[in-house]
């Protein structure tokens, strides 16, 4: 095909109102998913790149340490991503607890948290610091920011509201920070905004469907997942969607420049 008749590439990056909007096509008319199909291959997707990044030998694991994952989750569907990957992991093999301050009202997160109650796997109001940074335990401890996705709305000076105010504070004591969708507390556009309250160094990355604006310019490890948007739905929204290998769920983010 000649260049001059290709299409125009698409963009990688998706703002908060596309965001919304093909979630909303996705569990539209047309394309028939429901917000617990999307929210479980979501949460799947966290769970996979959280096993590949901190537990898996050769990745960034410390041979013979034995990690712990502390999921915290926020009110919203990005709680709810968490709460559906801490339990992946609790079936992967690895030692998991929650944090959830405020539980979300829609009845889904309730069967979500009973699903966990019901593999023992405890779910917490308050996350304790640790104790130092050379704490054994600070230092096994990985920490799965899903707080606030791509609906969070910056909450004046503050930036956001308590109860995840203290808990936001608390999660940077932490080193190994693996975010759900967007570092929570950043601009979705903007990315993180100097002085506020936020997840001052994520250490990866999982976005979810497409990378949001405001995560542009992340330079920890970034992995793209929530492998269900179909190419049809793809072209007529202009959106890039990245390449997974046969199986995965997950899948490291590039951007392609040759295009
Ligand atoms: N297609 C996909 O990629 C899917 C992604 N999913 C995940 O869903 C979130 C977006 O979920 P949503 O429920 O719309 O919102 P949030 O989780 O981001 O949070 C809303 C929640 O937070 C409160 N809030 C907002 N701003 C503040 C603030 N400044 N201070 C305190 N509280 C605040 C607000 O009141 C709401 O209660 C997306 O990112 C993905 O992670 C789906 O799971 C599946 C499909
Ligand atoms: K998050």
């Amino acid at each position: 095909m000649a260049s001059d008749d290709r299409e125009a590439p698409g963009s990688y990056f998706l703002s908060q109102t596309a965001a919304q909007k093909l979630d909303e096509e996705l569990m539209g008319e047309a394309y028939g998913f429901t917000l617990e199909q999307l929210m479980e291959l979501a949460g799947l997707a966290v769970a996979q790149a959280t096993y590949a990044h901190y537990v898996a030998p050769g990745q960034n694991s410390v041979p013979g340490e034995k990690v712990n994952v502390v999921v915290c989750c926020g009110p919203g569907n990005n709680g709810g991503d968490g709460l559906v990957a801490a339990r992946h992991l609790h079936h992967f093999g690895v030692p998991v607890s929650v944090v959830y301050p405020k539980p979300g009202k829609h009845v889904h997160y309730a069967r979500l948290v009973k699903q966990l109650n019901a593999l023992d796997v405890p779910v917490l109001s308050k996350l304790d610091a640790p104790s130092n940074s050379h704490d054994a335990l600070a230092r096994s401890t990985v920490l799965v920011d899903a707080v606030f996705g791509f609906s969070f709305t910056p909450s004046g000076p503050e930036n956001v509201r308590e109860p995840f105010k203290t808990l936001i504070e608390r999660m940077n004591d932490y080193d190994k920070i693996l975010c759900v969708d967007i570092p929570s507390g950043w601009h979705v556009e903007q990315g993180l905004q100097p002085g506020t309250l936020a997840i001052q160094k994520p250490d990866a990355l999982v976005s979810l469907t497409a990378p949001k604006l405001g995560v542009r310019n992340f330079s920890g490890h970034h992995y793209v997942g929530g492998r269900f948007v179909p190419p049809r739905l793809a072209q007529h929204t202009g959106l890039r969607v990245c390449h997974y290998a046969v199986a995965d769920q997950v899948t490291r983010f590039h951007e392609k420049v040759d295009d």
